[in-house]
């Protein structure tokens, strides 16, 4: 017998995006219902954001702490499992903290179960067997994605782990070959080698990161080729081996313990029976629906996070999250202002872009404004001399439009190149700000003088500087 739920709103998935949902219809004070199907504690704090840089940190002290009279190579298997059990320990707090969040923030509305669409105002929530109906007035999709592993893996996928996997391992391998060199494979491939393991990363494209700047991928390359091996712009074949994985790319080849698929994510979308359940879909399964509002097309459902497929990050799925929330208690929705793109990899030195990326620019309409760490004072005493910073402005007049680099702790640049690219500055608007020397900021003020030389109209005063009573 069907257990059968009325509510106004419903909520798929206790992740990043549905607690952010949840938390702007409560806020409304609407009734609701919460739906996973666990385990909760979302993708961010159990095997996403979290564990990642947990790990890349464990890596940088491991790093420091490196004697350089042991250059054997070889690693000290007690001391790495130590760490990384402590690294998990850390790991539960996060997603602990986020589990109890999505529990007492839900109380008894906390629906478990895997929900799948019968039309789009009812659902059916599937429990060991038992199913409730859930029909709601609203509905908010926050499923998420999953990591994807194709079926070519398959004859190895008992040596093959995905991030899902990856940090729930007792112990550590080896070597471990990584396929897909996206954020998950850099940030993972250097983390674990700065652990002492070796690590073998290969991609089909000939950049890391998803870096669009051909010069910064470059830069990019050169620097992190020297902690990892890179097998770059062919297709890797992998084989049983004796007791792991055999890779092999051109002549290259490596026999590696364990291998971690890095192929990229795929949305949720295509269990909940979307089809058959009557929501226009696109070519690649998900429904149209409008940035501004999170509302799918003609139907009172809403989307939130890596479900759509698009800007799988964590902020994103926050600020769709709260748009769709907000909307899914409103007579009619209200559009929000999307922010500027951001995206960071901790790979230390960090890889950053802000705003347009260089592929999505006009070439013969932008100019780009170049600093090099060689020529920071900071960055060389940081032995970073090939930082490089590339801003991207209007050619007529110099209105920011992105920003790409890669320096240490360019987390910091991003952000404030990215708040500038929001706000509108210019590169004669941003040099009026103050700069303090001798940091790494001043490569961003390199970068903006280098794009008001290129400018057709060029102020008169000296770069900085602006007269009191001018506007
Ligand atoms: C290794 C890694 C590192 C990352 N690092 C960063 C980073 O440094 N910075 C950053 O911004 N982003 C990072 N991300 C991306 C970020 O983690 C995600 O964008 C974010 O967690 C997505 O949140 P979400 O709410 O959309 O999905 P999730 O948190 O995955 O939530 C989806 C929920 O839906 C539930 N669910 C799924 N299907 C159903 C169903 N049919 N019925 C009921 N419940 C269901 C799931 O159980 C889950 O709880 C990283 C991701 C990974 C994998
Ligand atoms: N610091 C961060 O913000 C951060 C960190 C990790 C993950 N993330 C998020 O998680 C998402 C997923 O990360 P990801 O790195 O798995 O995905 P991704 O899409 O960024 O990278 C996947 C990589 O796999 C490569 N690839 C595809 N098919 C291949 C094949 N057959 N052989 C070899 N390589 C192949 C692609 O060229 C690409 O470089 C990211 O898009 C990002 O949104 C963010």
């Amino acid at each position: 017998m069907h257990k059968t739920i009325h509510t106004d709103v419903a909520i798929i998935g206790a992740g990043t995006a549905g607690l952010y949902a949840l938390r702007e219809v409560r806020r409304a004070n609407k009734p609701f219902v919460l739906i996973d199907k666990g385990p909760l504690g979302t993708t961010c704090a159990r095997v996403g954001c979290m564990p990642s840089k947990l790990t890349l940190h464990a890596g940088a002290i491991q790093r420091l702490q490196q004697n350089p009279a042991n250059q054997s190579g070889t690693v000290d298997a007690d001391k790495l499992n130590n760490t990384w059990a402590q690294l998990q320990a850390q790991r539960d707090f996060f997603a602990n903290k986020a589990s109890n969040m999505a529990i007492s923030a839900a109380q008894d509305q906390l629906l478990t179960g895997t929900a799948r669409f019968l039309d789009p105002t009812t659902l059916e929530v599937s429990n060991n067997g038992q199913t409730t109906l859930v029909h709601a007035k609203k509905v908010i999709i926050a499923n998420g994605s999953r990591p994807a592993v194709p079926g070519w893996l398959d004859p190895v996928l008992k040596y093959t782990v995905s991030t899902d996997e990856l940090f729930e391992l007792k112990e550590l391998p080896s070597s471990i070959g990584i396929l897909g060199l996206g954020a998950i494979g850099m940030e993972m491939g250097l983390a674990l080698a700065r652990l002492g393991i070796k690590v073998v990363g290969a991609d089909l494209s000939p950049a890391i990161a998803g870096i669009a700047d051909p010069q910064i991928n470059e830069q990019a390359i050169a620097r992190f080729g020297q902690e990892m091996e890179l097998w770059l712009g062919q297709p890797t074949a992998v084989s049983l081996a004796d007791k792991g994985v055999l890779l092999q790319s051109g002549n290259r080849q490596a026999r590696v313990d364990l291998l971690l698929a890095a192929l990229g994510r795929r949305p949720n979308l295509d269990s909940l029976n979307l089809q058959e359940a009557g929501f226009p879909l696109n070519e690649k399964g998900i429904p149209t629906f409008n940035p501004h509002t999170m509302q799918i097309t003609g139907l009172p459902v809403f989307l939130a996070g890596d479900c759509t497929g698009s800007k799988t990050l964590m902020h994103e799925a926050s600020a769709e999250g709260s748009i769709a929330g907000f909307n899914a208690v409103q007579d009619s929705p209200v559009c929000f202002r999307r922010m500027v793109s951001l995206g960071i990899a901790f790979t230390d030195p960090d890889i950053f872009s802000a705003g347009a990326s260089k592929a999505e620019l006009d070439k013969h309409n932008i100019i780009t404004g170049l600093a090099e760490g060689g020529s920071n004072g900071r960055a060389r005493i940081l032995s970073e001399a090939d930082s490089l910073l590339h801003i991207y402005a209007d050619a007529e007049n110099g209105t920011l439009l992105g920003a790409a680099g890669m320096a240490p702790h360019a987390e910091h640049l991003a952000h404030l190149l990215a708040w500038a690219i929001q706000r509108g500055e210019t590169a004669v608007s941003l040099l009026q700000m103050p700069f303090y020397h001798p940091v790494l900021e001043e490569m961003v003020q390199s970068a903006l003088q280098d794009i008001v030389r290129q400018l057709p109209h060029k102020p008169a005063w000296p770069f900085g500087l602006a007269p009191v009573n001018h506007h």
